[in-house]
């Protein structure tokens, strides 16, 4: 039979021309799969769209559009079951890159003709769904100026540009932090709480690479004492996230748990994967396996025997008794 899923596409997306992205999109994945197309628009949003798809009882939805449209349509599924595709067509295509799905339009559309689903991590922050991370301080002011226009004109420069600007004003935090078991108190210009994080997400790459389907969130703390601190330990978060390592400076501390409450004093703008929803205190709180995604096709799992071939070769089962007549000649 053939599959079918409802496609939700915002035609403002990124840079491309979306007309034919579209065509092509529709080119790749029509022959095997029934599409049910939803445009978004200015009123209309992916989240509206998904949450409906999600009612009407669909198979497969497929998100196109930039993070905040995947993000979206992530939320509408979480713990349905309803495994989700993504087509990544944005500025910063960190959902697809935190995900490890492939940011061209030809190899995500492969990716979900292949139909390989995996479970991945998500999270709440204050009950909205949340599958990258929440920014608090620097992280969600660059969002903030990385504005739309901006963004159209210089692309992924838009928010380097921002953070630049944001550098200049840089302003520390008192914070609290509480875990299952501690209540952690110190002072940050950031903290950024990672279920998955693209490299690119510098300020959440405190410890050596961020697991998003373990159960657990990253937190990473920045905190330097001025500027010229800020862009050292922004440099330095980036060349550990590139290298693979943990940092090792005293002005940035990081650490795992299941869920954070954060307070901060005075209260902090939070970027919720990209979005602005508001201030301090959060909450952020695990969902594990919480979300089934296209993924493409693992390569077959390398053999860890091969004794075939080997000259007068004779393979003996050590417990003949449970074994019996199990002696093999080759
Ligand atoms: N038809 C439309 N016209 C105008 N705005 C739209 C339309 N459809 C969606 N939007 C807006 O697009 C925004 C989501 O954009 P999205 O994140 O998908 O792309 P992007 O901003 O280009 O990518 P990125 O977030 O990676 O920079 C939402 O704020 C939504 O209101």
């Amino acid at each position: 039979m053939k599959r079918s899923a409802c496609l939700i596409f915002n035609p403002v997306a990124g840079q491309g021309d979306s007309e034919q992205e579209l065509a092509q999109i529709r080119a790749i994945l029509e022959p095997e799969i029934d599409l049910d197309i939803y445009i978004t628009t200015e009123e209309v949003g992916a989240d509206k769209l998904a949450y409906a798809a999600v009612e009407r009882g669909v198979d497969e939805i497929i998100a196109s559009g930039g993070d905040g449209t995947l993000s979206a349509a992530a939320a509408a599924v979480v713990n349905t079951n309803i495994p989700l595709g993504i087509i990544s067509r944005g500025t910063a295509n960190a959902f697809a890159t935190a995900l490890t799905i492939p940011d061209t339009i030809e190899a995500a559309c492969e990716t979900i003709l292949q139909g390989a689903t995996k479970n991945v991590d998500v999270a709440y922050c204050n009950d909205l769904p949340m599958v990258l991370l929440v920014g608090i301080g620097f992280e969600a002011e660059t969002v903030e100026r990385a504005d739309r226009e901006a963004k159209k004109r210089f692309g992924i420069l838009a928010y380097v540009l921002a953070g630049i600007q944001q550098l200049r004003e840089l302003e520390s935090f008192d914070v609290e932090i509480e875990t299952e078991d501690r209540i952690i108190k110190t002072q940050a210009a950031a903290v950024t709480v990672a279920n998955a994080a693209p490299p690119t997400s510098v300020l959440a790459q405190g410890p050596a690479g961020i697991i998003y389907d373990d159960g657990l969130l990253d937190l990473t703390i920045v905190a330097p004492a001025n500027k010229a601190g800020a862009i050292a330990a922004t440099y330095h978060l980036f060349q550990t996230a590139s290298a693979g390592n943990p940092v090792e400076r005293d002005d940035i501390g990081y650490l795992r748990a299941k869920q954070f409450k954060i307070t901060t004093n005075p209260p902090q703008k939070v970027a919720l994967d990209g979005e602005i929803i508001g201030n301090t205190p959060i909450e952020v709180k695990c969902v594990p396996c919480g979300l089934k995604i296209f993924v493409p096709q693992v390569d077959e799992v390398v053999p860890v025997e091969k004794l075939d071939g080997l000259p007068n070769l004779v393979i003996e089962m050590k417990n003949p008794a449970e074994n019996s007549g199990n002696k093999e000649d080759k």
